[in-house]
């Protein structure tokens, strides 16, 4: 059931509905419609199974009540998103790494395709799958200049998929994604905007939420169904691979990541962040 609150959100007091409470804080502006959506689950808010399913299964509820715009953030000091739980790579139980692949591919289709706009408000490092997440909304705002962000798979010795690797060629064109991806660059905040991974740099987290709001904003007089529309059809073209081979895309990863090779190369990227 849905209780109202009064909540402290970037020291500011907003009227809002509050919806969930766990490793996802979900809160909707009674006013505006526009939901915030923070990532709380520390150290780094990495993507693992039970996480991932409690993010699409907000995304679809979110989409049931007609918010008008959604935020997503996070609540941690300097971390965004680290992207993928690589311990769900590293020696996986095959049933577990089938299922969580399975609910990334699904929370990827809901945030690429939500029915309602989509802002990242990039409050800290943003590697691999959560500049995967980023990529993803609408429109990025990043607090500089201290974070990074980018698909860095190849430092890890992986490969970033066909369609990870299609989302970030729609954001800054074919030529700039392949460099980003063979090096596997982490941009600065700076180079984020000048490559076009980001839309806006700002110096603090509120302004950078401010932004956000601000452009969640300009869909006040879109009709909903216009801007949706328009949506579906210009990100057709970059879903519609995963769709057609979703199980392809599921037996690729189940046998490269039980690999000898890619689980050595796991192995020393965790001892190294362990380190
Ligand atoms: C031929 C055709 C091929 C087609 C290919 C098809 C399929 C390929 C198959 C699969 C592709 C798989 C794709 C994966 C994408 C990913 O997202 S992989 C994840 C990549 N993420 C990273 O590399 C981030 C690593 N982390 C960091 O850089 C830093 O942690 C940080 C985010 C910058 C934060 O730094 P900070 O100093 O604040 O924190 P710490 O580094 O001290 O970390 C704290 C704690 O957290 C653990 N940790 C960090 N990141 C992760 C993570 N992603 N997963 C799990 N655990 C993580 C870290 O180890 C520390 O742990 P502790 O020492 O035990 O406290």
């Amino acid at each position: 059931m849905l209780r109202r609150y009064i909540l402290l959100n970037t020291n500011k007091f907003v009227n809002c509905r509050h919806v969930s409470q766990s490793m996802l804080q979900s809160t909707v502006d009674e006013k505006s419609g526009i939901a915030t959506v923070t990532m709380n689950k520390p150290p780094v808010n990495s993507l693992n199974l039970e996480f991932l399913d409690e993010i699409n299964t907000q995304l679809n509820k979110l989409q049931k009540d007609k918010i008008r715009g959604m935020i997503l953030t996070s609540g941690l000091q300097k971390v965004f998103c680290a992207g993928l739980d690589i311990t769900e790579f590293y020696n996986p139980n095959p049933d577990r790494l089938a299922k969580f692949w399975t609910v990334l591919q699904d929370t990827w289709l809901s945030l690429y395709m939500a029915s309602f706009p989509t802002v990242a408000v990039i409050n800290g490092h943003s590697p691999a799958g959560g500049c995967l997440f980023a990529m993803s909304c609408d429109y990025r705002v990043m607090v500089g200049p201290k974070y990074t962000i980018g698909l860095n798979e190849t430092k890890l010795g992986i490969v970033a998929p066909k369609w990870f690797q299609d989302t970030m060629v729609a954001v800054i064109g074919q030529r700039k994604a392949e460099v980003s991806l063979t090096t596997g660059k982490m941009y600065t905040t700076d180079e984020a905007l000048q490559v076009g991974l980001i839309d806006e740099s700002l110096p603090d987290a509120d302004s950078a939420l401010k932004k956000g709001t601000q452009f969640l904003n300009n869909f006040q007089r879109i009709s909903p169904w216009a801007f949706k529309m328009t949506k579906d059809i210009s990100r057709q073209p970059t879903v519609q691979w995963l769709i057609d081979n979703k199980q392809k895309d599921l037996d690729f990863v189940l046998k490269f990541m039980q690999s000898p090779d890619v689980q050595k190369s796991l192995g020393l990227y965790l001892q190294s962040l362990k380190k």
